[in-house]
């Protein structure tokens, strides 16, 4: 299992700079390569990385991508003075020459094919590359947008050539539509193009009819290119989650992707004068850590835009520290998309329907009633939730973008614990004993029947039960004090620990628990108050007790090929807890679970996003190889191998849609049709 995480960083990309008086171009800095650097060595993340240096990308890797003209029209800028530089520019749209551009270009494509070797080979597991010119405006026969080569579309194209690869993921989270990435690949089913941007009904640069929801690919590349246009500024975290959720994840895990490469701007976040949005840095945290677990955690990430420098440094820090397999932090803000949002998700699921099998059964009937929809628009306009209200008047006052984010992040980034998982040394679990894991000594028996005292006092009876509890309470404890991160124990009977382990964590003052419990949970507590939030996967319904705002017995039955459970951790699981916010997660497995090994892998790695990566893991002791693959997990030492995709059938899609439907006021997360409103 390969382990650490590259930092590719060279001072020499910051010599390429604008010579003359342009305000489109202006923003495009050196400084945002150096204070990058600087914040990352601030938070001392650039000692925890494996430096692997750059180089300059061949003639023959550009030509992977770009025609031999425009190599040469590049190549022949070295040694213009700046009247022919100037006139040079003035053939591309938002590009400027500088003597050293050229070089530099090269150097940012080879610090982008040094980071693909170095994930391929294994040397790491994954990595980010900070350079600039950035790449994703840039054609096969043209610079654009700030960019000369395609950094990205050309690693794309070496990765196939190079290690065979036969499909590669392209996130384009910049705030910007890379079209120059489209383009290049619109007819490539083996590559798979996803960009999020601010598009304002084709009012926002570069304006094109082809950035939006329904350009999916021609050819053979029909579905392998998804556009999701942002109508209003303003997005926030919850709308680039929702995104995530309902769009491109379900994606991700069909098209099972052997490599997974970022276009990571950061002019999507907050304080960014392009953008315009309101996304806080330690959202690329999330967004980051939910695409470590594709590709067995093979993940390149390519600087693109990102033009306020507190922000652009913030972001970058998120990124890195996430990569590197530290907490993620708590998502701030109102866990509810906006209608501009939740209408273009919608428009994105209808468009390709016809090309994703877990999009088989969407429902796209409020294409047909389109008066229904501007309907829906007015009265929804009335909404207040329609629009976020903006955390900072413009974000063109970068003092003010500055102090807020001073504010914002000082109570973000807190210190690594300096142990992963505690464990109760459960069977088996020497093998992965490393400096990450702590075992902790039993409880003694009095001690332990006095915390059990009570409501579940006459239920421990035998030695064993005690023992256990005694650890949890012990795991639970250290969980607190944030000496550990996670921790693990297994139980004779996972039912009743877990029920205790709830009652116990929300007396040790976890004020929002959430407990995913897989199997029968016999036992039920009360959630009435709010501290509690309940996810039962189970087979069957449980006795009389039906689905409320924070109890959800979910009736799955582990479908026998593979892995089935992705729509409902993606589309039903994820949302509900991200609306939750917990501050604390207790994974539990009962006695004949319903769910395979990879099925419940899935839900603890996507799920270590919230509540700091808090998760508390009670499993049966009979269980030993799925305590074994949960162990590693929580210790960060692979990535789970989520077993053969298998798409969700029409009966479990419209129970996700029917808790959805039920529940979306509540847990605004999971909305995605605009039909909300009507
Ligand atoms: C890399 C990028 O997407 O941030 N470039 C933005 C160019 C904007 C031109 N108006
Ligand atoms: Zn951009």
């Amino acid at each position: 299992m390969a382990s650490g995480t590259a930092l590719i960083y060279d001072e020499e990309m910051t010599t390429h700079k604008l010579l003359w008086s342009d305000p489109i171009c202006d923003i495009e800095v050196p400084e945002r390569l150096s204070s990058s650097y600087e914040q990352l060595r601030s938070y001392h993340l650039v000692e925890r990385c494996v430096h692997v240096p750059a180089r300059e990308g061949s003639e023959e890797e550009i030509l992977l991508v770009h025609s031999l003209e425009h190599l040469e029209v590049a190549k022949s800028t070295q040694t213009m003075n700046e009247e022919e530089l100037k006139r040079v520019s003035e053939n591309y749209d938002a590009f400027f020459f500088h003597p050293s551009t050229y070089r530099c270009a090269r150097l940012a494509v080879g610090a982008t094919l040094q980071l693909v070797d170095a994930v391929m080979s294994g040397k790491v597991r994954n990595g980010m590359a900070l350079v600039r010119p950035p790449g994703h405006h840039s054609q096969r026969n043209a610079a654009n947008g700030f960019c000369l080569f395609n950094n990205v579309a050309i690693a794309a194209e070496y990765a196939k050539l190079k290690y065979g690869l036969q499909r590669i993921l392209i996130v384009d989270w910049d705030v910007h539509h890379g079209q120059g990435t489209q383009y290049i690949f619109e007819e490539d089913p083996s590559v798979l193009y996803f960009s999020w941007h601010r598009y304002e009904h084709q009012e926002f640069w570069p304006s094109l009819k082809e950035s939006d929801y329904d350009a999916v690919g021609l050819g053979k590349g029909k579905g392998f290119n998804i556009n999701l246009p942002w109508n209003k500024v303003g997005m926030g975290n919850s709308d680039y989650l929702a995104a995530f959720f309902h769009v491109l994840l379900p994606t991700a895990f069909e098209f099972d992707p052997e490599l997974v490469i970022v276009s990571s701007g950061y002019d999507s976040g907050i304080g960014d004068p392009e953008g315009q949005m309101n996304a806080t840095p330690e959202v690329f945290a999330h967004l980051t850590h939910f695409l470590m677990q594709l590709a067995n955690g093979k993940l390149c990430v390519i600087l693109e835009g990102g033009y306020h420098l507190k922000s652009l440094g913030e972001s970058v820090c998120m990124t890195v520290k996430t990569l590197l397999g530290d907490p993620v932090p708590q998502v701030s803000g109102e866990m509810a998309p906006c209608l501009s949002a939740v209408e273009s998700i919608q428009n994105v699921r209808a468009a390709h329907k016809p090309y994703w099998k877990w999009l088989a059964y969407e429902d796209t009937s409020f294409l047909q009633n389109l008066s229904t929809k501007s309907h829906f628009l007015k009265t929804a306009n009335s909404n207040p939730s329609t629009e976020h209200e903006s955390k900072i008047t413009n974000n063109n006052d970068t003092v003010k973008v500055d102090r807020f984010l001073e504010l914002h992040m000082k109570n973000i980034l807190f210190p690594v614990p300096p142990i992963k998982t505690a464990t109760t040394g459960c069977e088996g679990s020497e093998h992965f004993l490393s400096e990450h894991v702590q075992l902790v000594k039993e409880m003694d028996k009095t001690e332990v029947e006095a915390l059990v005292s009570g409501f579940y006092a006459d239920l421990v009876k035998d030695n064993k039960t005690l023992l256990s509890l005694g650890s949890m309470f012990v795991i639970l404890d250290k969980i607190l004090k944030k000496e550990v991160c996670n921790g693990i124990a297994t139980s004779p009977t996972a039912a009743l620990s877990a029920a205790v382990a709830l009652r116990h964590s929300v007396r040790l003052g976890f004020q929002r628990v959430l407990c995913v419990f897989v199997g029968d949970m016999q036992m039920i507590p009360n959630t009435e108050d709010g501290k509690m939030l309940i996810i039962n996967i189970c087979e069957k319904e449980q006795s009389g007790k039906t689905s409320c705002k924070h109890y959800f017995s979910l009736n799955w039955k582990e479908d026998a090929e593979g892995n089935d459970f992705f729509s409902a951790v993606l589309g039903f699981i994820l949302p509900v807890a991200y609306s939750y916010q917990p501050n604390l997660t207790v994974i539990a497995v009962g006695p004949n679970r319903n769910l395979g090994i990879s099925g419940i892998s899935l839900l603890v790695a996507l799920i270590q996003g919230l509540a700091e990566s808090r998760i508390f893991a009670v499993i049966e002791d009979t269980e030993i190889s799925l305590m074994q693959n949960v162990a590693k997990l929580l210790v960060g030492a692979s990535t789970p191998a989520f077993g053969i995709y298998v798409p969700p059938t029409q009966e479990k899609v419209n129970r996700i849609k029917a808790l959805r439907d039920q529940f979306q006021q509540e847990w605004k997360m999971l909305q995605c049709s605009g039909d909300i409103f009507i």
